[in-house]
């Protein structure tokens, strides 16, 4: 085959080997089998070698990045990563209601309900549709660059469906069965246990060399925008959601948008009692004013946005009944 053909075959190869990891890693709906996958895979891993330029940024075979880095640079968040003021109790969530009706002058108001994952807050940057960037949320301003390992994610698509340039917000985080995985094989080795997923996440991102976060099972679900151009934006934060999840990113399905803070308690004691239920940890819920034009009229304090609340749960892993036998 000459360069022209194998330059046409390495396209074909790459947009099948992109659909085949959103189906199997966000849909969680493989079309084809792990061996027919790993046949794509080979072919496009010799047609590179065979032909070096084919061998671009955005290519499936490029998850699992360079040499170790020496440091993680700084990024400067253009939109800060604000973080969440806390609910404890039905109280708080009527008092954050009564003062989102009367700060935004509505005496309805609804909101979208989202299981609060318990991770690492990331920010993705995509131009023209490729993942360019990616950074921790550090003190909302400045974060760290980890672009290398976020690149191992699976579930992060390396090129959105669409060629849109966005930055999108999310968390990072370990499955349980994963995080059982890593502490038994910790176990073995001797070495100190990770004491809960969410330092297992933060702890395999903040690896230097990108093959040990490689090495792990780590996924992400995207929840906002950063810095975006408006006009691409919807009205509402549940469109939002669906906008991000048609370009391909993975968008937790398990939220629900509701008109009164009723249904937010509902929805809060659901997943009280479902939560263990999760292959990932939670530490609450996140409740958010769904309006865009709502929640510029509401703007935020010094950290926090008025337009969204983190109802917190107990930590799920303070005890743990094995056999009726409760461990600590
Ligand atoms: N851990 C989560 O699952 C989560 C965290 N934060 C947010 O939204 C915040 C972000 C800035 C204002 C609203 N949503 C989430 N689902």
């Amino acid at each position: 085959m000459d360069r022209q053909e194998a330059a046409r075959r390495a396209q074909s190869l790459r947009e099948q080997i992109e659909e085949h990891n959103y189906r199997y890693f966000v849909l969680d709906d493989p079309i084809i089998s792990d061996t027919e996958y790993d046949r794509l895979m080979q072919e496009l891993i010799r047609l590179e070698e065979q032909y070096p330029e084919l061998k671009t940024p955005d290519s499936p075979t490029q998850r699992v990045g360079g040499e170790p880095l020496p440091f993680f640079e700084k990024v400067e968040h253009r939109v800060p990563m604000l973080s969440l003021g806390n609910a404890f109790n039905e109280e708080d969530l009527r008092e954050f209601d009564e003062r989102t009706k009367r700060m935004g002058g509505v005496d309805q108001v609804r909101y979208v309900c989202e299981l609060k994952i318990d991770g690492l807050a990331v920010s993705l940057r995509y131009e023209n549709g490729v993942f360019v960037q990616g950074a921790t949320r550090g003190d909302g301003q400045t974060g760290e660059d980890i672009t290398q390992n976020l690149r191992t994610i699976r579930s992060l698509p390396l090129r959105l469906r669409e060629p849109v340039t966005v930055e999108v917000r999310g968390e990072a985080f370990m499955p349980k069965r994963e995080f059982r995985r890593i502490n038994e094989e910790k176990e073995r080795r001797g070495e100190p246990l990770f004491a809960n997923p969410r330092n297992a996440a933060a702890g395999s991102l903040r690896q230097l060399d990108p093959k040990l976060a490689a090495d792990r099972a780590l996924d992400i679900f995207l929840y906002g925008v950063g810095a975006v151009d408006e006009a691409l934006l919807p009205p509402t934060h549940t469109e939002t959601l669906e906008w991000l999840s048609r370009l391909g990113l993975k968008v937790n399905p398990q939220r629900r948008t509701v008109d009164s803070i009723e249904e937010v308690m509902a929805f809060v004691e659901e997943w009280r009692e479902k939560r263990p239920e999760l292959d990932y940890e939670i530490d609450g819920i996140v409740i958010k004013v769904d309006d865009l034009a709502l929640r510029e009229r509401l703007g935020m304090t010094a950290k926090s946005p008025r337009w969204a609340i983190a109802y917190k749960f107990p930590a799920e892993e303070a005890v743990t009944i094995l056999r009726g036998i409760e461990v600590r």
